[in-house]
């Protein structure tokens, strides 16, 4: 690992990153960095009219993300210390690859890679995967009224893009470990067995 570990739960949205992100900083005693969804003023409207309200969601999560990491991630790892977070910035370009076109999705390709080159990557990453009928259950199970307006289709879509993504990703950057969890099956909530075996393989990956 060429910087201290730096560990991203990923997955499509109501996968478990936040709840899995969240156990494993209080296992492991490592510093949380959470994803801002409520402060978020363009998420209602994206998800009522995604065609006129992409390009402001997509740049307000970019410099949001970019602004945590410049605060809260990249100090700690310049003083060696480990960090969690519930996401990877390349999300940002999982779905703007999806919400975007034409001129905007160009110019917004140009500035994630202006702005995020540079910047250190997650050296492991959690990657839960789960079929559609798990995700709505869960997004339903929590219930925030502005997501009762996607749809099926966008997140059947998201989820074909992370698992591309999520093998590009492996191809680019074969340094970068991804331990996939099989999130219709592995339930890391309700029995402890399963979180435990999350635990040990990320403790493994950490002792490499
Ligand atoms: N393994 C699980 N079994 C049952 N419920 C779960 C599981 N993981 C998460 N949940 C529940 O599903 C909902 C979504 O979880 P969570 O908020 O962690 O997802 P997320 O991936 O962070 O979502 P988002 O993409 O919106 O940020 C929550 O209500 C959470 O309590
Ligand atoms: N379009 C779009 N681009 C992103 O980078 C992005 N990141 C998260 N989300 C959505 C998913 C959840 O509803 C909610 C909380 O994760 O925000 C995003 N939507």
């Amino acid at each position: 690992m060429n910087h201290a570990p730096y560990i991203a739960v990923e997955g499509p949205i109501g996968a478990g990153k936040t709840t899995l992100a969240s156990m494993l900083a209080d296992e492991l005693q490592l510093p949380l960095v959470k994803e801002i969804v409520e402060e978020n003023p363009f998420l209602d409207k994206f998800y009522q009219d995604m065609d006129d309200w992409s390009f402001q969601l997509e740049m307000f999560f970019l410099c949001n993300r970019y602004k945590q990491l410049e605060d809260a991630v990249i100090p700690k790892l310049t003083q060696g210390q480990s960090i969690i977070s519930d996401y990877h910035i390349y999300k940002n370009l999982i779905f703007s690859e999806r919400t975007l076109k034409g001129i905007k999705r160009d110019k917004y390709r140009h500035i994630y890679h202006v702005l995020t080159d540079d910047l250190p990557k997650p050296n492991l990453i959690l990657y839960i995967r789960a079929d559609l009928e798990v995700l709505l259950e869960r997004i339903a199970k929590r219930g925030r009224s502005f997501e009762e307006d996607i749809s099926a289709d966008y997140l059947q879509q998201l989820i074909q893009d992370y698992d591309a993504a999520m093998t590009s990703l492996a191809e680019r950057e074969p340094s970068t470990t991804i331990i996939t969890i099989n999130g219709n099956e592995v339930d890391f909530v309700a029995n402890p067995e399963h979180f435990g075996q999350i635990v040990h393989r990320v403790k493994e990956c950490l002792s490499q």
